[in-house]
């Protein structure tokens, strides 16, 4: 299969969607890797090792685009990428379509095999592909509120772990995942007072079982949300119902009653964002915006800044489902693999992902009715 990975043009999006080692696997097992030129440079990868490793390098996106089988990216495509993609071409990324109206009319209209890294499963319906990058979010929520509760950064002069004699911050997590976890890890080895609000009693227990004393679990309901958000010196967005819109769980009224200079990172900013005020994606160039006195922070792409850790830990767990489709063919690899199935969001014109479809009010399609 010839395969071609795209460089980043998101803001600050430094990752890459294979790296030198993913590029030999693919080549010694009979594939050909066009790599487009400098995609590897922000995570410190850089074109020499991808020729090293059997990939060509190419500096025309256009001809790369129009000769590869599969496209490996890590963002969903911008509108300039939309007209690059031809029918029956693999794009194997993040999509996050549900809140992408006009990204998903694209894909469709160029009948591209669709398959978001997002909502690719695992067994018990974790999602691999999703992990390692909210495992990187998580950490860099908790690092990012930290310094914008900063006075300088016009925050409300609050140290996360406070000092002897001073109470510590109140770290607010609703949505207790993948990077609620990783988030309460951060906040707790810094010294803050931890609660996490989510709606999985089992998840609750789990939580609990593993941070002990150090978090306060509670049940999520808005009367909850609407306790603890007025308390939180930071509060953390992540919530996620696969391949749908975030639910708005943090109501215009809830943000009204934080403490002015208070911070919010949601997360779940990629699927919509899970906080009313939360109206707009920001960059990592103007990451944060002000209402109500409360900082507002929604990149979609936090684990870009952090490039050369994500991209090793993305491409860990991408590069095995990529092996399986250039080897088998996706029909063949999603037929093999019902997890790999579950990624595939659009194919031929058609939306294959129920919640996806749901979220842009369109027909759903079951994928093994159109294989
Ligand atoms: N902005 C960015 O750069 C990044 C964003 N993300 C996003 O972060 C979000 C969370 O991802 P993960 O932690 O991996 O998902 P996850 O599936 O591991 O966790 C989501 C949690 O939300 C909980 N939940 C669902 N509905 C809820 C409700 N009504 N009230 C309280 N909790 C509720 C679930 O029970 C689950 O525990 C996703 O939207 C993901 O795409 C992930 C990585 C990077
Ligand atoms: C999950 C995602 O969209 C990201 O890592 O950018």
């Amino acid at each position: 299969m010839i395969i071609g990975v795209a460089k980043e043009i998101k803001n600050n999006e430094n990752r890459v969607g294979l790296t030198p080692a993913g590029t030999e696997a693919l080549c010694k097992a009979g594939h050909t890797v066009l790599i487009e030129k400098n995609a590897g440079g922000g995570s410190g990868f850089q074109d020499e090792s991808y020729r090293k490793a059997g990939g060509l390098i190419m500096s025309d996106k256009k001809a790369l685009f129009a000769e590869a089988e599969m496209i490996i990216k890590v963002k969903e495509p911008l509108p300039e990428e939309y007209e690059l993609f031809h029918e029956g071409q693999i794009l194997y990324t993040y999509l996050h379509l549900a809140p992408e109206p006009a990204l998903a009319k694209a894909l469709l209209s160029k009948k591209v095999v669709g398959i978001a890294y997002e909502t690719i499963e695992g067994p018990n319906h974790s999602l691999p592909l999703l992990s390692p990058m909210s495992e990187v979010a998580g950490r860099m929520a908790v690092q990012i509120g930290a310094q914008f509760l900063e006075k300088p950064y016009g925050g409300k002069g609050v140290l996360l772990g406070g000092v002897p004699g001073v109470e510590a911050a109140q770290v607010v997590i609703i949505g207790g995942g993948i990077v609620g976890a990783n988030a309460a890890k951060m906040a707790v080895g810094l010294g803050a007072r931890v609660t996490i609000i989510d709606r999985s009693l089992e998840r609750l227990r789990y939580l609990a079982d593993i941070f002990g004393s150090r978090v306060v679990t509670v049940m999520s309901n808005s009367y909850n949300i609407a306790n603890w958000v007025r308390k939180a010196d930071l509060l953390v967005g992540a919530v996620l119902i696969p391949g749908a819109k975030a639910p708005k769980l943090v109501s215009r009224e809830m943000v009204e009653t934080m403490e002015v200079g208070s911070v919010i990172v949601d997360v779940a900013i990629d699927q919509g964002g899970s906080i009313e005020t939360v109206d707009r994606i920001t960059t990592h160039s103007e990451p944060t915006y002000t209402q109500y006195g409360v900082i507002h922070y929604s990149v979609a792409n936090m684990p870009g800044a952090v490039a050369r850790t994500s991209t090793l830990a993305l491409t860990n767990a991408t590069l095995d489902y990529a092996l399986q489709i250039a080897n088998k063919g996706w029909k063949q690899a999603v037929l093999d693999h019902p997890g790999l199935a579950k990624g595939v969001n659009v194919l031929d014109g058609k939306v294959t992902y129920q919640s996806v479809a749901a979220a842009l009010n369109t027909v759903y399609y079951q994928l093994n009715e159109l294989l």
